[in-house]
């Protein structure tokens, strides 16, 4: 546990050098994320940067604010710049699956309104092909029972995703539902199933979406860009 906080420290420090004064900043949102906004924070305050921020959680938005990072509405900010997030799993083509702390769908509406998504992990993140992370999927409460019954039916293995016994409610209001699938072939035509279903609002898969991620290692970081990815 502790080289891998240790991975997303160093993760998370790069991502932060990448930062350029003036910039609107996209801020993702989990464990690797809050040592970013840590070493962010403190380059505000070294370097006198003037850096505005565009939160995906409750959460984040919080700790943003206690370490003094000024943050505003996505709709009063004209442009993204380059959002650091996290991610719950990636692949070798630079896919992912994230949700694991149930921010993806702010998580997502920020990444597709930014110029630039940078991804900060640890070394486990990363697998031959997405799926051994439980697939989330964001869904109205409302007939989410039916919902549930249907993809049982269509063999994703759903599983409402609960705290001490009580549903988990996203910050947008929303139940979450994990789809246990081990492995995923086909991300692209599941993705297109789940952006059909009527009462899913999002789904944790973000195919193309990251143009570099910042893999943490125990000596330093490694990264993967999409410009010089092998197709
Ligand atoms: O997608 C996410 C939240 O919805 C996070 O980015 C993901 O869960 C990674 O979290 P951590 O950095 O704590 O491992």
């Amino acid at each position: 546990m502790e080289n891998i906080n240790l991975e997303k420290k160093h993760a998370a420090k790069a991502a932060a050098q990448l930062i350029k004064n003036g910039m609107t900043v996209g801020l993702g949102t989990g464990s690797t994320v809050n040592y970013f906004l840590d070493a962010l924070a403190n380059r505000i305050s070294q370097e006198n940067l003037k850096i505005i921020g565009v939160t995906t959680s409750f959460k984040t938005a919080g700790r943003a604010k206690s370490l003094g990072i000024t943050i505003i509405d996505i709709d009063d900010a004209p442009m993204i710049d380059l959002t650091v997030d996290g991610a719950d799993e990636v692949d070798c083509h630079m896919n992912g699956i994230k949700g694991g702390g149930a921010a993806f769908l702010m998580e997502k509406i920020v990444a597709h309104n930014s110029n630039r998504v940078v991804w900060i992990v640890d070394s486990q993140k990363l697998h031959e092909q997405l799926g051994s992370f439980p697939l989330p999927v964001e869904i109205v409460p409302f007939g989410s029972g039916k919902l549930i019954t249907d993809f049982k039916k269509h063999h994703l293995h759903p599983v409402l995703r609960q705290r001490d016994g009580k549903t988990i409610v996203t910050d947008m209001g929303h139940f979450i539902v994990d789809l246990v699938l081990n492995k995923i072939d086909q991300p692209y035509q599941l993705g297109q199933y789940l952006d059909g279903k009527i009462g899913v609002v999002e789904h944790g898969l973000f195919l193309d979406i990251v143009d570099e991620i910042i893999i943490g290692t125990s000596a330093g970081v490694r990264q993967l860009k999409r410009d010089t990815l092998q197709k």
